[in-house]
């Protein structure tokens, strides 16, 4: 019996996240990991796919007129229907023909501020392509689960998942969330501090793929000891004469241009803090909190909270991929959880 569920069962867990989305196989773990961008071509009114993915990042920003290339997804919610439904259709299609022929069931995480509209939009998302039956569980649940914390433990533990679109952060006991909240803050928006920063700081035009190239090779949520740190090349348009214009940007300067969105991150975890019922806070002083999400590699990101909220900050194994293993462990362990998988609404 046993066999046979394995040979015909390809349920999932899918992390449908707005800078990436990863697809876990039950039994098999994270089998695809890919960003949620999807290229497609205008003609007479009619949306024709192009590509997917990978290859539709490469032409994030450098796409000629008749073709956009775009993400489905933004603020952690499904922004555009249609082309969310096409992705997510492709990436089950491309991970289903490598494993079975029956119809998947299917978990996704979503926010936890998505409202009953947006949760609507993404089970129907699902079952639009393809599902047989579609749960969702919200994300600072499956963040926990994936970053290994005794969620089913009768004492407090606080996750913060730093996405793309979105900052959850939440308190949770005995498997379910005490206090949770959801701020639009993200990598989106240190990005998109970034590129304001250069047009008015160096009246530099830089697009969004550069962005996250200057703050993921050296960005940091504080100023350098030295005033100064490292540095790196960058390239946009001199808003000044309108040609090419190469320059030099250093970390105090990615610090400064990321002051905001850090300080909206450090505020939304002290709120959840000032809100926690204080036994679950005394918890949380003893355990420390526990930073997951691509946002989490923001360097000295944890410093940065540990200095304002005084506790201990511990950045997760693996935190890009938490959401979605947490989600893969929900589905695997679906007895123990099901409580916090949502299947009817
Ligand atoms: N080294 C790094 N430093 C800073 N940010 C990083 C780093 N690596 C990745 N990121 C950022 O992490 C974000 C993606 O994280 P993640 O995959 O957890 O988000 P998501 O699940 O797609 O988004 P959401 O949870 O909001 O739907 C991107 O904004 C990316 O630029």
């Amino acid at each position: 019996m046993a066999l046979w569920g394995n040979l015909f069962s390809s349920d999932m867990a899918i992390d449908l996240g707005t800078a990436n989305t990863l697809v876990y196989v039950k039994g098999r773990g994270v089998i695809l990991n890919e960003p949620s961008v999807v290229a497609y071509q205008v003609k007479d009114g009619v949306k024709k796919a192009l590509a997917f993915g990978e290859d539709a990042k490469l032409m994030l920003g450098r796409t000629p007129g008749s073709i956009q290339a775009i993400r489905p997804m933004r603020d952690g919610v499904i922004a555009d229907f249609d082309v969310a439904e096409e992705m997510i259709k492709h990436f089950i299609r491309k991970v289903h023909k490598r494993t079975t022929f029956t119809k998947p069931k299917i978990i996704v995480c979503v926010p936890y501020g998505a409202t009953p509209v947006e949760k609507r939009a993404i089970r129907q998302s699902v079952l639009g392509a393809g599902a047989r039956k579609a749960g969702l569980i919200a994300e600072p649940i499956a963040a926990a689960i994936g970053a290994g914390m005794p969620i089913t433990d009768p004492t407090g533990s606080m996750v913060v998942d730093i996405g793309g679109g979105t900052t959850e952060v939440a308190v949770l006991s005995l498997a379910d969330i005490v206090y949770a909240r959801s701020v639009r803050v993200g990598g989106d928006r240190m990005d998109e501090a970034i590129i304001s920063y250069l047009r008015r700081h160096q009246n530099l035009l830089i697009g969004e793929a550069t962005a996250e190239r200057i703050k993921t090779s050296i960005g940091t949520a504080r100023m350098p000891d030295d005033g100064r740190g490292a540095s790196m090349r960058i390239r946009g348009r001199d808003l000044l004469n309108g040609v090419p214009k190469e320059t030099e940007i250093t970390q105090a300067q990615v610090a400064e241009a990321l002051a905001e969105p850090v300080q909206a991150i450090c505020e939304a975890v002290m709120g959840a803090l000032e809100a926690t019922p204080p036994d679950l806070a005394a918890d949380i002083v003893d355990r420390g909190v526990m930073l997951t999400g691509g946002g989490a590699l923001l360097g000295d990101l944890d410093l940065a909270l540990r200095e304002q909220t005084g506790l201990a900050i511990s950045v997760a194994d693996e935190c890009l991929n938490c959401v979605a293993i947490g989600t893969g462990k929900a589905l695997e362990y679906e007895k123990l959880l099901r409580h916090a998988i949502d299947y009817d609404s």
